[in-house]
This record gives C-alpha cells, structure tokens and sequence, in this order.
C-alpha cells in the first residue's frame, strides 16, 4: 500500500503550494485538505468508506488567476499522476474518437510514464554496465571456444571438435585487449569512435488497425497486442560511442525493467493518487436552466456522461481496469455566465468543496514576477545566464511591469497572469536577440523603470498596438 509518511500535513502542502503561487489562500487551504482526506478517508473502515464522499473541488475564477497552476503543482507535492481536459471539448461538434472516459485513459497512460521513468532510473547503473558491454563487443567481439557456445540447431557439432579449438593465448589476448578498451570506454577516451550497433524499432508502426465500432481503446489494446506478438524487428546503425550509449542505455533499461509490474503499479497510482483537472466546467452549465435547445441538450450531456466517472466506476484501459472512486476531481471554471447552481444537481453534489479564486491585483502580480521559484524574472535570468549575461531586475521595474501588465488587462482583456508572459516577452525581445553579438558575455544588463516605461508604455498607451502586441 502506500507510504502514509509520504503524505504531508495540509499546512504542508499550503507550504509547498506557497513557494509556486502567490495568494489563492482558500484555495490552496482547500486542496491541502481534500488531498489529505483522500489519504484519511482510505484509511477509513471499509464500511465508512464507501459513504465518505470524495472531496472533490469546484474552482471559481477567472481565467490566468491560477487554477490549473494549484491543481498541477498539488499532484507535483502528491507525487501523482495529473491530467487536464477543458469539458467543452466533449460539446464540440464533430468530436469523434474521444469519449469522456478518455481523461481516465489519460491519467493511466500518465501513471504509466511516471512508472517507467522512475523505474528506469533505478535500473540505470546495471543498464550501463550492459551498454558497455555492448559497445565492448561492437569494439572487439569476443572470442569464445566453439564448444563452450550453445550451437543453435546442433550445427558442427558431430565428430571432433577440437579440431577448431581457439587456442588458449588467443582467447587470452583478445580478454585483455576487451578490458584495455573497457577502460578506454570508461574513461571517455573513444567517444567519437564510431561502432555499428542494433538498434530496435517499434514494431507496431505502421500497423493501423482500424474497424467499425471500435473505440480508441480497442484499437490501443488490438495495436499493442500485435506489436508485441510480432518479431522485434532491428536496424544496424553506424553512430559514435557518446550517441550509442544514449540510444542503448534506453534499450537496456527498457530491457530490464518487468512491464507487467510497471502496469500494475501505475493503475494502483492512478486509482489512489491520481488528480483530474476538468477545465471549463462552465461552459457545460446550461445558463438558462432546463434548457430544451439543441446546444443545452448536449451540454447536459456532457454532465450526465462525467457523473459516473466522478461518482465511481471501472474504466477499461488498455493496461488494465482501473477504478474512479478514489480519483480527486478539480472542475473549474469563470462562471462568468453560468452558475454553479446551473450544474445538474447531481454533478453539484460530486463537487462539494467550492473555492473562489480571487482577481490578481498589481501587487500580485509584483509578486508573480518576483517570488516564485520558477518566476518568470528568475527564467530570464537563468536563460541569459548561459551566455554567461548577468541580467537583474531593479525592485521599481517590477512594479511598473506589474502596473503595465494590470492596465493592459483592464484595457484590452483580463488574461490574468498571463499577461505578464506577454508583457515580459515584448520588454526583454531585444537583449534576447542582441546578446551575445552586440551584447557579449559578462556584461550586466540591468533592466530599470526608465527601460521598461520606454519599451512599452507606447504600447500601453495605443490600443490598437497592445491588443496585437501585448
Ligand atoms: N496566483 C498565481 N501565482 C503565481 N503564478 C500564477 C498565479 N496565477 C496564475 N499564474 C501563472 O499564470 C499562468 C496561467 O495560470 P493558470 O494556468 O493557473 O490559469 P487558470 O486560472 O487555470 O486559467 P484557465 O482557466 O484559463 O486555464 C501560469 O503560468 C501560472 O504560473
């Protein structure tokens, strides 16, 4: 089962929350506690268990305000599988191929990942001591006594042998000059030289299998049984040492990690960890109520297909079935339109918890653009920082980015802290394509309310320029 010590207290997932997004209190606070409940309520008796409705979330907010930004970042801190799907997409027209279940199909195809990378990586150092074999015998092979090979089909293997023994000195030369190479191999001394090496290609491409009535999970499963019922089909390539070891090295761990376990595991990761994000839940409200009308039909279809999957059930996937009841959902929305209370009352009752998100002041955005470990300054900086460019922000820059951003919204349209993407890319499009042939490395670039108010407020200032531009 899983580890409970894994599992932090809600203030410390508030605290990790914190050092990636500013503000959203409640939100955070809430997501903490339906992320820990998750972990209370499988613990629960069995019996209770089944009655303890999951603490599923309704977001409330604009857009750009950090919604999804909580919902990754808290299947981030949970270790968890998480997937995003905008619920308006099941409304549209001509939208074939993808049923509701899919965003369940999503999330195990995503556990599944998780899996494997992990795995992989616990299996690397004995993959790279197999890769070195490989590139050893591509190098030198080795040389064997006939007898002591297993010879396939008992060719030669009539009458005497030792006839075509290798003689002792020669297996002994050609053991020493493997390990002289092994050295060579290991100390990077060959990595230009260039060795053929057999490289695996997917069987399964190119087989398309297609039939009436079948769904994109069907036709995953059929394609993937075939794949694996055909004879792994190989290509000899000519590439040098460094290259080789990174297209074995991926081979070999494949090799040697068990598929079998790796589905297992990711479905039990799916099942207990697993974080849905369903975008645009509103635009699957009804505004009008019980509406009749075409559009409002499908709409509350929608509703009526993602009830199941939010209330509990068994989804067929192509690497297992997996059950939906602990899965946390987080549907969100503006609501600029609709109403929560447009919902069908079911799917209400499957999101008890709504937060509001609040609208992003200018010193949130100020704080956006400083605080966060992955804020968008410390990106540019860590960028130019590679061309060896120091690039620094004074305090009273931020601000008036923050001030420019906020007005820019106000004017043209809210994209929350979207626009600081936009606003920061315009301000800082120049040095990014001046450094390093007229700004050269070691120079300080240091970015102040006068540069910022001369590249941009021009832009503020015409409309017409900053709704294209900004
Ligand atoms: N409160 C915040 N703190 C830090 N960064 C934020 C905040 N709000 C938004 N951002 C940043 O703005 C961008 C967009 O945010 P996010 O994807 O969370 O929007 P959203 O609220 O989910 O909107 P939508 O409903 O349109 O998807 C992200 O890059 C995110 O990092």
């Amino acid at each position: 089962m899983l580890d409970p010590s894994k599992y932090l207290t809600p203030s410390q997932i508030v605290a990790e929350l914190d050092k990636y997004i500013i503000g959203q209190h409640d939100a955070k606070r809430n997501v903490a506690i339906a992320l820990r409940n998750r972990w209370r309520r499988m613990h629960a008796d069995p019996e209770m268990q089944k009655e303890i409705v999951p603490n599923n979330i309704l977001m409330i907010g604009a857009t750009g305000v950090g919604k999804t930004e909580i919902a990754r970042r808290l299947a981030g801190i949970a270790d968890a599988p998480f997937t995003k799907v905008e619920a308006s997409k099941f409304t549209e027209v001509g939208y074939v191929g993808r049923d509701v279940e899919s965003m369940v199909r999503d999330l195990v195809e995503q556990a599944v990942n998780m899996v494997k990378t992990r795995r992989k990586e616990e299996v690397k150092q004995q993959a790279a001591l197999q890769v070195e074999e490989v590139i050893l015998d591509a190098l030198i092979p080795p040389i064997s006594q006939p007898g002591n090979r297993s010879d396939m089909m008992g060719f030669g293997t009539s009458g005497n042998t030792s006839s075509s023994e290798v003689p002792e000195s020669d297996l002994e030369l050609n053991e020493r000059t493997r390990e002289r190479f092994r050295e060579k191999i290991r100390n990077g001394e060959l990595e230009d030289r260039k060795i053929d090496i057999k490289v695996s290609q997917n069987p399964s491409s190119g087989v398309g299998v297609m039939g009436p009535g079948m769904d994109e999970m069907q036709m995953a499963g059929i394609q993937e049984m075939i794949g694996n019922m055909m004879p792994k089909k190989t290509k000899k390539r000519k590439v040098t040492i460094a290259e080789a070891r990174k297209i074995l090295l991926e081979e070999e761990a494949s090799k040697l990690i068990d598929m079998d376990e790796v589905k297992e595991e990711a479905i039990m990761k799916a099942e207990n960890a697993g974080v849905i994000f369903i975008d645009e839940i509103d635009k699957v409200a009804s505004a009008s109520g019980k509406g009749g009308s075409g559009p409002d039909v499908s709409r509350e279809g929608v509703q009526r297909d993602l009830l199941p999957i939010v209330e509990g059930t068994t989804v067929n996937t192509k690497y297992g079935v997996i059950k939906t009841d602990h899965i946390l959902f987080i549907a969100a929305g503006a609501f600029h339109v609709s109403k929560p209370s447009d919902l069908i009352p079911e799917l209400q009752g499957r999101f008890p918890i709504r937060v509001e998100l609040q609208s992003l002041s200018k010193d949130d955005f100020y704080q956006i653009l400083k605080f966060p470990k992955n804020a968008l300054t410390k990106q540019y900086e860590e960028l130019l920082r590679a061309e060896e460019v120091e690039l620094t922000f004074s305090d009273e820059s931020l601000h008036k980015i923050a001030e420019i951003a906020f007005e820019v919204n106000a004017e043209v349209e809210n994209i929350g802290a979207r626009r600081l993407h936009t606003v920061m890319s315009r301000l800082l499009n120049d040095i990014l394509f001046e450094v390093p042939d007229t700004i050269p490395p070691n120079a300080h670039l240091m970015i102040t309310p006068e540069l910022v108010e001369e590249r941009l407020r021009d832009m503020v200032k015409n409309r017409d320029l900053s709704q294209y531009i900004l």
